[in-house]
């Protein structure tokens, strides 16, 4: 009888999943129906927040010691800090197996997330690349939004020409003209990538993992490009700024780039971030009229809005999420979070623009709830 021989070249390294796509593009979304699945058993997930303030990991339903929270900064900023330092005790925790089997790891990044500078450190950094294998860039594309997104962030193009699979998300808002013409964009920017449309975040694990090993040369020629600049930046330890840091870190909190600091910032200029906090619950209505103009007026420079809201006689946190123009059906979490920030219930929320003045927003909301939303880090 023939026994096959262990093939000395099987790759017994983790796969590793990065999980992009723009502001508000359903990341999230895809994150927590995937996790439903039995097939998820042993993957444990990175998720990029922004700062202490970030509700994403309050939104995933599935939360155990596999769940990792990189918080001190923009995942493309501070690559070689946390998403380096998490990976390797994620490796050392299953090694000691405080960690029940490490069969995949799933990485899911902000929206403004360039993905090149994680693909190159998870090829490339020694300890990394001896123990986990990039499986796959998939990429969640909003097709209510992309159309703008891809026009104005660079971001957005990135994590599009750098994917090997596209999750085209919102297809229950998108009309069919969108639809083709996104897919068209999509193709343009990648047309080897596998394109799969999604509604509700509805994907089963078959779509996202298992795409082989990552390979540049099946992408344009700018991929190739975009992973050398990475290589030479490493090299030279080139300063990035990031656009947010946990606040406490080098005394800097959620934080508009200075002109200086975007010469080294990997981000689209003019885009900031800032958090607001209303210290006495909320009328929804006055809110809501708020809002209502606040995007009508500013909704194409209002890249995202996501936070937690103390609705006056709601005992239960309400999740606000907008994109541009769009404010999804509020949801609510069953308890308020026990940890900082949120153990103090007051509503926070979490602003990404494109030049556009917090002192708008801050006047808005304020002339509408009754109360001037302070800012905080
Ligand atoms: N109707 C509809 N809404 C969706 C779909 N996917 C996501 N959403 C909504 O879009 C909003 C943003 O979704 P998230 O999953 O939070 O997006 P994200 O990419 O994780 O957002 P960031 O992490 O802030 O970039 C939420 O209110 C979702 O419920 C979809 O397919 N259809």
């Amino acid at each position: 009888m023939n026994i096959p021989a262990q093939s000395a070249d099987v790759d017994r390294r983790i796969p590793v999943t990065l999980l992009t796509g723009f502001l508000g593009a359903g990341k999230t979304t895809l994150l927590n129906h995937l996790l439903r699945q039995p097939q998820m058993e042993g993957s444990a997930v990175l998720i990029n927040e922004f700062g202490a303030v970030g509700v994403d990991h309050h939104l995933v339903e599935k939360v155990d010691e596999s769940l990792v929270v990189l918080d001190s900064g923009c995942i493309c900023c501070s690559v070689q800090g946390d998403l380096v330092r998490a990976l390797k005790s994620l490796f050392m925790r299953a090694l000691r197996r405080e960690l029940k089997g490490l069969r995949r790891v799933l990485i899911e990044t902000t929206g403004l997330a360039d993905p090149a500078p994680v693909i190159h450190t998870l090829m490339a950094e020694p300890f990394l690349s001896e123990r986990y294998r990039l499986d796959g860039v998939v990429t969640a594309v909003d097709l209510t939004h992309a159309r703008e997104q891809l026009a104005h962030h660079n971001e957005a193009v990135r994590q599009v020409a750098m994917a090997d699979r596209v999750l085209l998300t919102k297809g229950d808002l998108a009309a069919d003209a969108m639809r083709a013409e996104v897919g068209a964009l999509v193709a343009a920017l990648n047309p080897g990538a596998r394109q799969i449309e999604v509604a509700g975040g509805e994907v089963g694990p078959e779509a996202v993992f298992g795409c082989g090993l990552y390979d540049p040369a099946g992408k344009t020629p700018d991929v190739a490009a975009w992973l050398g600049e990475e290589a030479v930046r490493a090299a030279h330890r080139a300063p990035v700024a990031p656009l947010w840091r946990r606040p406490g870190r080098s005394g800097a909190g959620v934080h508009s780039l200075t002109a200086a600091e975007q010469e080294n910032s990997r981000h689209t200029p003019g885009v900031s971030a800032f958090v607001l906090v209303f210290d006495e619950p909320l009328d929804w209505f006055g809110f809501s009229d708020g809002l209502a103009l606040l995007l009508q007026v500013y909704g194409g420079r209002i890249l995202r809005i996501k936070g937690l809201l103390n609705v006056a006689g709601d005992p239960l946190p309400r999740v606000l999420q907008c994109v541009q123009h769009s404010v999804y059906p509020a949801s609510s979490l069953p308890a308020w979070p026990d940890s900082a920030p949120y153990d103090d219930r007051r509503s926070r929320l979490v602003f990404i623009v494109r030049e556009l003045a917090e002192d708008e927003v801050i006047s808005i909301l304020g002339s509408f709830t009754g109360q001037l939303p302070r800012r905080t880090d």
